[in-house]
């Protein structure tokens, strides 16, 4: 497409729908009345939650010039001197960006839809949470940050306990953190990896002197020739070991050594899901085909399945609860553990707590990871012989940060008292409803829109990258601030205070 054509598509969606969309979204309604004596604990609490939260919160977004500012370019260029900005968009100023609105240097205020990729749970400066950041509490983690896997501090149990277990997905009451969603599936595998191989020795607990000299030489037994299997498209991390699972984007993984581990396929669904029932459920029997012939071949040396509820990274691709059903049947019936890396779509996204909740699993998955939005990482899992027979083999110096889980406490606190979970739902189902008018209206601008009652865990997809990538500089030319995943998809990432003013 010429880049005149590119340009006048691109504006089309922003002038006319998508940026109206959005802003109408996060205004509607009734949030600017007064917040109750006690906003946390009274009925009409969610009426006024952002009034509560944000009284300074503009209505839309306030631009002073035009994307990038001329202020955001000179900083950009000059912090380029020291470190890499390759991948910046803008320069921000987080002391004066206010619950949905994230400023630039140039205080142009964004409607932020994206929210630092999906990391940002309770809006800009959210008042319980700076409040949360200057408690006693939370000075000492950050002053005298322990070592928790030798030194945890005697409220670490609280904290874990009133906070990210609080939360724990049905069927989990252990937890272990991590650093980063990176590092909470590495931990995971690691996980999956001792448990294997304890399985294969049976009641022998002991390492062989031979398995002790050969992982010395990076060489089996001792290091033995196991697989975690991923999927097509699947994007699981960044760091060595997570990579050889994430299969998004070849730009993530060019000249890194690699695992030779198993990819099996994943379903490419025709949207909207309910109009190609038939369509979907055989594509779905096709890659759950495949990854039995895979399975089968791999014999017993795949540990673990890791799989996310909607691939994120790689393009928000969808698949069926009957899939992810067949999925943990089929692990089970090879016995290889399941790990649902819920690290983008935890914590309210998708219109549930967790969104493998969505599934309606005989048995809960063996493992769950998380980060981003609950700002704290790890994996939750309910068996014992997940933990491994010895101390140190599932281990680092900091094992977590009790900062951030104290962060994760305040956040559980507030999506349990204003109920948004159940806002997640409403506005997810508003944006649907107006981007599915606008998608057909504009057909040739905006195809396969998906995330129908998974909240706000939106996407569509442009015509071609070129597209996407134009729109999306666009949007913040328009005032908003939205993302791209795959190569050619929008997608809505808010937090959750954009959930919050839409009345009941
Ligand atoms: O873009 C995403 O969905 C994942 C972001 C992330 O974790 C990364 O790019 O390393
Ligand atoms: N996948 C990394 C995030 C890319 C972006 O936000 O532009």
């Amino acid at each position: 497409m010429a880049m005149s054509s590119l340009r006048q598509a691109s504006r089309v969606l922003v002038r006319s729908r998508v940026a109206r969309t959005l802003t109408r979204s996060a205004t509607t309604s009734a949030f600017h009345s007064t917040p109750p004596a006690d906003p946390t604990s009274s009925a009409d609490a969610s009426q006024s939650l952002a009034a509560h939260y944000f009284p300074t919160e503009p209505d839309m977004p306030r631009l002073m010039t035009s994307f990038p500012g001329p202020k955001s370019v000179e900083k950009l260029n000059s912090l380029d001197k020291v470190y890499d900005t390759q991948a910046a968009y803008m320069v921000c100023d987080y002391q004066n960006s206010v619950g949905n609105y994230i400023c630039d240097a140039d205080q142009n205020l964004y409607l932020d839809v994206y929210a630092q990729i999906a990391s940002i749970p309770l809006g800009y400066n959210n008042p319980v949470l700076m409040t949360a950041a200057q408690s006693p509490e939370m000075i000492d983690a950050i002053v005298n940050r322990p070592a928790l896997g030798t030194f945890p501090s005697t409220l670490w149990e609280q904290i874990l306990r009133e906070g990210i277990l609080s939360a724990a997905p049905k069927g989990f009451d252990k937890v272990w953190t991590s650093m980063s969603g990176s590092d909470a599936n590495e931990c995971a595998y690691k996980a999956a990896f001792m448990y294997h191989r304890a399985k294969q020795r049976g009641k022998t607990s002991e390492f062989s002197d031979l398995e002790r000299q050969t992982t010395m030489e990076n060489a089996s037994p001792g290091s033995p020739d196991l697989a975690i299997l991923s999927f097509d498209k699947a994007f699981h991390g960044r760091l060595f070991g997570s990579l050889s699972t994430t299969r998004s984007n070849p730009i993530h993984k060019l000249d890194i050594p690699a695992f030779k581990w198993p990819k099996a396929p994943f379903p490419a669904l025709k949207y909207p899901l309910d109009q190609y029932e038939t369509e979907n459920r055989a594509e779905e029997d096709r890659c759950l085909t495949a990854l039995e012939t895979i399975l089968q071949e791999w014999e017993s040396r795949i540990s673990a399945v890791v799989v996310e509820p909607i691939q994120s990274e790689g393009g928000d691709n969808h698949a069926t609860p009957y899939f992810f059903q067949q999925l943990r049947a089929l692990t089970k019936l090879h016995g290889i553990l399941l790990i649902v890396d819920e690290v983008q779509t935890g914590v309210a996204a998708t219109g549930m707590f967790w969104a493998h909740e969505h599934w309606n699993l005989d048995t809960p998955p063996d493992l769950v990871t998380f980060s981003k939005k609950f700002q704290a990482a790890g994996y939750y899992y309910a068996n014992d012989d997940l933990r491994p027979n010895l101390p140190f083999r599932q281990f680092n110096t900091w094992c977590g940060d009790p900062s951030k889980a104290i962060i994760a406490r305040e956040i559980v606190k507030e999506v349990r008292a204003h109920d948004l979970v159940t806002r997640t739902r409403q506005v997810g189902g508003y944006l649907y409803e107006h981007l599915a008018e606008l998608q057909s209206r504009f057909p040739h601008l905006m195809q396969n829109l998906r995330g129908k009652d998974r909240g706000t865990f939106i996407a569509w997809d442009a015509t071609d990258s070129q597209t996407r990538n134009m729109l999306l500089k666009d949007m913040k030319g328009a005032g908003i601030n939205i993302g791209g995943c795959g190569t050619h998809s929008v997608r809505m990432r808010p937090g959750m205070p954009f959930f919050s003013r839409l009345s009941q």
